[in-house]
């Protein structure tokens, strides 16, 4: 297990009653990257994220986040959007900024202003009132506004409009301390590929491709969003 890396696992196993979510998954992802965690559906991507930000526990095998098995250790330097917003709809932005504040240290709340001032997203507007798009970005820029070391995104944006998506890749995914890794969860490759650097691919709970996306195109010749489309063909 190399303790360096922000993720290393080896044979990870998550089992639901029947079901083997996780199958032996062994991987190590560098610090300093933006990782992309890409399967089909089913593959296991969430029940991963929720393993290393602690959410699960696994069945079997060994996991290390930050050089630490998962707990109170390595909460403190997960950032985790998970898949369903976990916010209460009733809170105005300017409540939740408060509440982030207040909960985590390494919260830089200068930097989520500025960032919801850009997108025009107004304070005093409660989260029930907001399209689903901009209920995603509140909570995007709350997530990559704390100073961690992960930053866990399962499932970013997939509501946000095409014409934002590519100034929330650049301003908000792409704006993150340099030696923090961010680990984003997406069906949406064509559009995220620009700003990942490295990729997974994971099929039936275990790893079955990992690369650069230089690599991928250099050696192949094709984007990562075709060689995801020939790996998983239906
Ligand atoms: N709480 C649960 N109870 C039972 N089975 C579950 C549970 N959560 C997930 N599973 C099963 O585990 C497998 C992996 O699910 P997971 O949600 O991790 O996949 P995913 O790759 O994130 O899928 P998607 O791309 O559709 O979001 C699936 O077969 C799913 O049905």
């Amino acid at each position: 297990m190399n303790r360096d890396a922000i993720i290393s696992c080896q044979g990870l196993q998550k089992r639901y009653s029947y079901k083997l979510a996780l199958n032996g998954l062994t991987l190590e992802i560098p610090r300093g990257k933006i990782v992309g965690l890409l399967g089909p559906n089913g593959s296991g991507k969430t029940t991963f994220i929720k393993l290393v930000s602690g959410l699960l526990t696994p069945t079997a095998g060994q996991l290390l986040v930050g050089g630490h098995r998962p707990g109170m250790e390595s909460k403190r330097i997960v950032s985790y959007l998970p898949e369903r917003t976990y916010l209460n709809d009733w809170m105005r932005v300017e409540g939740i900024l408060e509440m982030f504040s207040d909960f985590y240290p390494d919260f830089n709340e200068a930097k989520a202003r500025d960032m919801l001032a850009r997108l025009g997203i107004n304070l005093k507007d409660k989260l029930k009132t907001m399209s689903k798009g901009t209920k995603e970005k509140v909570q995007l820029i709350l997530v990559m506004s704390r100073e961690a070391e992960l930053y866990l995104l399962d499932e970013p944006i997939g509501g946000v409009d095409p014409a934002a998506r590519d100034y929330i890749l650049d301003t908000i995914i792409s704006n993150y301390s340099e030696n923090a890794t961010v680990l984003i969860s997406t069906h949406l490759i064509s559009d995220i590929e620009k700003v990942l650097d490295e990729v997974v691919f994971i099929k039936n709970g275990q790893m079955v491709l990992q690369s650069s996306v230089d690599d991928i195109r250099a050696s192949r010749g094709i984007s990562v969003d075709q060689l995801f489309r020939e790996e998983f063909r239906c």
